[in-house]
């Protein structure tokens, strides 16, 4: 599956048409990962739909789920921009970015310089990169770039090796696990146990995906991750508050009244 993601992008950025610059107030991620609302930092994923999983939200309206994230205290927002495979779209993050004062990632498969420029003109603060899709060389590349550009960057791992592969190459300000096999779609906490002390002390250690209950919040923070990305279960949740209430369980507490 990821092979073939990684061709479709390579098509997509061949027909890569530069959106216009929008004006946007921007929010560091590092920032609000290190500050939480709750003891541990939340980013809130706005997903439509995955390979793994089909259509996970049909009634999809992007700003009022991120404006629920918001008020639910999330720390963060990750909008998929994907169009073909998780039904996402980059004017989602435009249009979350217009409604929302906390950091919005952009969430997608950026493996080239190109998809930057594009990532900083839809407005986002941050964007994903992913050990693995491009040589760890060139991701070094995408990640200074990206710096350069006024952009942060959450740089996710899977399996040990590639985390390895990445400690021999730089050390990102936030690394992120990913419980995820992108390749199986196998999902397990384990990952993050099992990565999770091989993490350096001066990065942000973020567990991402397969987190659905308080216990699996309990997990990942026990195990020393800052923050955690939720997507699936935010999203079946009857509203987003109630989804990060799920989560959060007595330690709960909304950021605003709304
Ligand atoms: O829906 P979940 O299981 O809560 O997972 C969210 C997020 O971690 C997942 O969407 C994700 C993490 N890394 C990715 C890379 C590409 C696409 C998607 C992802």
């Amino acid at each position: 599956m990821l092979d073939q993601i990684l061709k479709t992008k390579q098509k997509e950025i061949a027909n890569l048409i530069m959106p216009s610059q929008k004006k946007v107030q921007h929010y560091s991620l590092y920032d609000a990962l290190s500050h939480p609302t709750h003891s541990i930092g939340l980013i809130a994923e706005v997903k439509k739909a995955s390979p793994s999983k089909g259509l996970i939200c049909p009634d999809f309206h992007p700003q009022d789920i991120a404006k629920g994230y918001e008020a639910g205290g999330a720390d963060a927002i990750s909008v998929l921009t994907d169009v073909d495979y998780f039904q996402g779209h980059r004017d989602y993050l435009s249009a979350v970015k217009e409604v929302c004062a906390i950091p919005v990632m952009r969430k997608d498969f950026i493996i080239d310089k190109k998809q930057v420029d594009e990532t900083v003109k839809i407005g986002a603060d941050a964007m994903l990169l992913i050990v693995g899709t491009v040589p760890i060389e060139e991701l070094k590349k995408l990640y200074d770039y990206a710096y350069s550009v006024g952009l942060e960057c959450l740089v996710e791992v899977h399996a040990k090796n590639e985390l390895m592969e990445l400690l021999n190459c730089f050390t990102p300000k936030v690394i992120g696990v990913n419980n995820r096999n992108l390749k199986t779609f196998e999902t397990s906490l384990l990952q993050t146990d099992e990565m999770a002390p091989l993490i350096p002390e001066g990065s942000l250690f973020i567990s991402e995906s397969g987190i659905h209950t308080e216990e699996d919040i309990k997990r990942v923070k026990q195990a020393g991750a800052a923050g955690v990305l939720v997507g699936e279960s935010l999203m079946r949740a009857s509203s987003p508050k109630e989804g990060i209430k799920a989560l959060f369980g007595g330690e709960y507490h909304a950021s605003s009244s709304t």
